[in-house]
């Protein structure tokens, strides 16, 4: 093992209440909102190919009249209710939210730049509605900060010589008193997920890092923070040099879903998706394909089914209206979830061999476990193996739990479940109550 002094400084899964709220949350919402959802992905009536978040850094955006929106940030239909309201209807759990993004423009009246909603034509806080209101809801709030913040003159992609190393240090100070400022502000928020670190100059940054992350944990106890924000004093990120992971669970599901449980590595971990193919905020024209509700609920279960949450993300629009497709797409997931979300919250990696019909969930401490189906075998016979000493003491739809189903062991520890569901186009979910085998 490599000695490390700016590693990770924990070995396993976390075991307190918070992180293990965090766990069982299953499905949340993310949250991408700043001054790119105002040109929405569109500059002088040419489309930007990139993600609408990124445009600043299309070589046809003038970097000024990219600052400039600040005066036109004015979002007359922002809502926060409204939004918390979306996410509650969806049966999300938790909610990230944009504080600031790589653009540096602050959703809160940060007292260390003028880059802020105070010195817009809206002025008020955004954040703050934003996290009542999702608490109102009981919906936990996580800040999405960005590291990487191109609108602060510290900002350097490396470090190269002396002068960027100055300048370094003052943006170092200002990154550190932006976080504690955002702790402080909204003490209701459980974590934050960081993002804009993978340059150099960041990654040079492990013990001043380390020691602002130990700070964080200090001022806000039970935080939670991914594997995304430090790097270890060898440069490795999201896990240190010994392969260890570095914070509480991983972040490197960005648009992607791990195959199998050994992708995981026995981590916590969350994957972050778009609905576009990727877009993360607001796109005017959604190009490519378009995900459905029924694909959506397949990513959801199967991350949860290898121990993960699955967190949707939404662009809301410069006026702070959320688009339709967006609005349709989280109603139609939250029918399915009023009614299967018991294999959702609070569940995880069921340790079952994966079969064809879809992915199995079993809740955490309790003999139940979740078939949550995708294909329908024109046998209608289900295949599940248990583990030795495990057998079926009942089985019946999650949907409809007086329709028990007939159970056969086709094998030792090999069994069918006949299941004949009322719809076949929707997505449902067979539930074994399992005991020890006599
Ligand atoms: C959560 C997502 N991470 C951000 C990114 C990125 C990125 C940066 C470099 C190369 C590829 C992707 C996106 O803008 C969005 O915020």
């Amino acid at each position: 093992k490599i000695k490390l002094k700016h590693g990770s400084h924990r070995e396993g899964k976390r075991t307190d209440a918070i992180m293990q709220k965090w766990r069982g949350n299953g499905l949340g919402q993310f949250i991408h909102w700043g001054l790119y959802a105002i040109p929405g992905g569109e500059w002088n009536g040419k489309q930007y190919n990139g993600a609408a978040e990124w445009i600043r850094s299309w070589n046809e955006m003038p970097k000024p009249a990219y600052d400039s929106l600040i005066y036109k940030f004015n979002p007359v239909n922002f809502n926060a209710d409204q939004w918390a309201a979306i996410a509650k209807d969806m049966g999300a759990r938790y909610v990230t939210i944009t504080t600031k993004h790589h653009d540096g423009f602050c959703l809160w009246p940060s007292k260390y730049t003028s880059y802020t909603v105070a010195n817009s034509p809206w002025k008020k806080d955004i954040m703050k509605p934003l996290v009542d209101a999702y608490d109102k809801a009981g919906i936990d709030v996580i800040l999405y900060f960005s590291i990487m913040d191109w609108n602060h003159p510290g900002w350097r992609y490396d470090i190269k010589t002396r002068a960027d190393s100055i300048a370094f240090e003052g943006f170092k100070k200002f990154t550190r008193n932006q976080l504690i400022e955002l702790l402080t502000m909204y003490p209701k928020a459980k974590g934050l997920w960081f993002d804009g670190t993978w340059d150099k100059s960041w990654i040079k940054q492990a013990k001043f890092a380390d020691e602002l992350e130990a700070e964080m944990r200090k001022l806000r106890p039970g935080l939670i923070i991914g594997s995304r924000f430090r790097a270890d004093e060898y440069g490795k990120r999201h896990f240190d040099s010994n392969n260890v992971l570095m914070g509480d669970y991983e972040q490197g599901w960005e648009r992607k879903l791990p195959n199998t449980i050994a992708d995981v590595h026995g981590n916590d971990w969350d994957c972050v998706m778009t609905i576009p193919e990727n877009q993360w905020g607001y796109n005017k024209a959604w190009k490519g394909h378009i995900k459905t509700s029924t694909e959506l609920i397949e990513m959801t279960a199967k991350a949860v089914s290898l121990g993960g949450n699955f967190v949707l993300n939404f662009g809301p629009k410069g006026d702070g209206s959320i688009r339709d497709q967006e609005k349709r797409l989280a109603l139609e997931i939250g029918d399915w979830m009023k009614v299967n979300n018991e294999a959702i919250y609070n569940c995880g990696y069921s340790g079952l061999e994966k079969q064809d019909w879809g992915y199995s969930t079993k809740k955490t401490r309790i003999d139940k476990i979740y078939m949550v189906v995708f294909n329908i075998p024109v046998s209608g016979a289900y295949r599940v193996k248990l583990p030795a000493k495990t057998a079926i003491a009942k089985s019946y739809l999650l949907a409809d739990q007086n329709q028990v189903l007939k159970v056969e062991e086709v094998h030792t520890n090999e069994y069918f479940v006949y299941a004949n569901p009322a719809s076949q186009s929707k997505p449902f979910v067979i539930v074994l109550e399992t005991k020890k085998k006599e």
